[in-house]
């Protein structure tokens, strides 16, 4: 048996940890040979719902789940932390854009990113899920000064899926098939679902899709699910996104598929043109625990503008959270 390693999360009493947490107990996240130390975080309101959480984790005897560590103080929590899903925070209402919620929940990040920064694991990944969840990691990373810049990211990971399902409908084919998919920029309506690269079955996928289903619906759709799902739903996607972070972790922990890649919210080291330091969305390839920015794409106009675009929005929020002094 492998040793322990531990798993801090962030609003695990919320919607999205309730997903989250059984799905790492099981070993869905780091595979059925790595026993796991849960080690969750909650405001000390939630610390009574909490408990209850933990005793249903208790309840389901898995056989991987050494231990269970609660507080409300993330100097705990997140103590030798291996790996840290930073979900809590709270969630937009209809009629909100993500960015909308930057002065309410930006403050969580910076506390958080000094935590980390003292008392994690120094090979810490960190995860943040919490909306708007590129500047939030923006914020922790540039709060936590002794870790690594690329230690943090951001999930883009439930728009990539979203892209992979809308286009498995509209061509008949299953998801397995499809090889490819980029998610760039923020995850927000200006991000950009690019099926340039995408192949299906090993077809281009662009050969099997007319360019104004491409542009008049998959990038809305994709781009806008989130908003859809809150309207029918009263309440924002939590499953899918708790199936999306196991997704992104598992990659970064496990490596990437040979001949397909990823797309994770990460530091941009100026590749393609992306400003440099922006947490921004990019197919990424995946190996000994380490992502790589796929190198060497084709960007045609349309892409241009499209990288453009969601990459401005990311520098107006960097700008915003300047100005409120949560980062540099
Ligand atoms: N990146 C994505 O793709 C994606 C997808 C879905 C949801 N989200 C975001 O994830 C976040 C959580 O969503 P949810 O549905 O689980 O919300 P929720 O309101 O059900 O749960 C959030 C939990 O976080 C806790 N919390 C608040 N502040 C905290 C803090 N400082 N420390 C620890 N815990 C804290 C709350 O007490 C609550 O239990 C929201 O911001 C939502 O918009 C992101
Ligand atoms: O849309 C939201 O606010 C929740 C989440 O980010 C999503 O994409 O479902």
């Amino acid at each position: 048996m492998k040793t322990p390693v531990r798993v801090a999360v962030t609003g695990a009493a919320g919607q999205i940890g309730y997903s989250l947490l059984f799905r790492i107990a099981s070993g869905a996240m780091l595979g059925d040979d790595q026993p796991v130390i849960l080690q969750l975080l909650e405001v000390t309101p939630a610390l009574k719902a909490l408990q209850g959480v933990v005793m249903e984790l208790q309840d389901g005897a898995y056989p991987l789940l050494t231990e269970v560590v609660t507080s409300d103080d993330p100097m705990v929590a997140f103590k030798d932390a291996d790996y840290a899903l930073l979900v809590g925070a709270m969630p937009r209402k209809a009629g909100m854009e993500r960015g909308d919620l930057l002065s309410a929940n930006g403050g969580i990040f910076k506390p958080q990113g000094e935590a980390l920064s003292e008392v994690a694991s120094r090979d810490v990944k960190v995860l943040v899920v919490g909306n708007p969840a590129n500047t939030n990691a923006l914020i922790a990373q540039q709060n936590a000064p002794k870790l690594g810049a690329g230690q943090f990211t951001a999930m883009v990971r439930l728009d990539h899926n979203r892209a992979l399902s809308q286009l498995s409908a509209k061509t008949g084919k299953p998801v397995s098939g499809i090889r490819k998919m980029t998610i760039w920029g923020n995850h927000s309506s200006t991000q950009y679902p690019d099926l340039s690269q995408t192949t299906v079955d090993g077809t281009p996928a662009l050969e099997l899709v007319a360019q104004d289903w491409y542009e008049g619906e998959f990038i809305p759709t994709v781009a806008k699910r989130g908003a859809a799902i809150i309207e029918a739903r009263g309440a924002s996607s939590a499953a899918s996104a708790a199936s999306a972070a196991i997704d992104h972790m598992r990659n970064w922990a496990l490596g990437t598929a040979p001949g397909d890649w990823v797309s994770m919210g990460i530091p941009s080291d100026g590749s393609y043109g992306v400003p440099e330091g922006l947490i921004y969305g990019f197919p990424v390839t995946v190996s000994g625990g380490k992502y790589e920015i796929v190198q060497g794409l084709e960007v045609s106009d349309f892409s241009r503008r499209m990288m453009d675009a969601t990459a401005k929005e990311l520098t107006e929020e960097r700008d915003a959270v300047r100005e409120l002094g949560l980062v540099k």
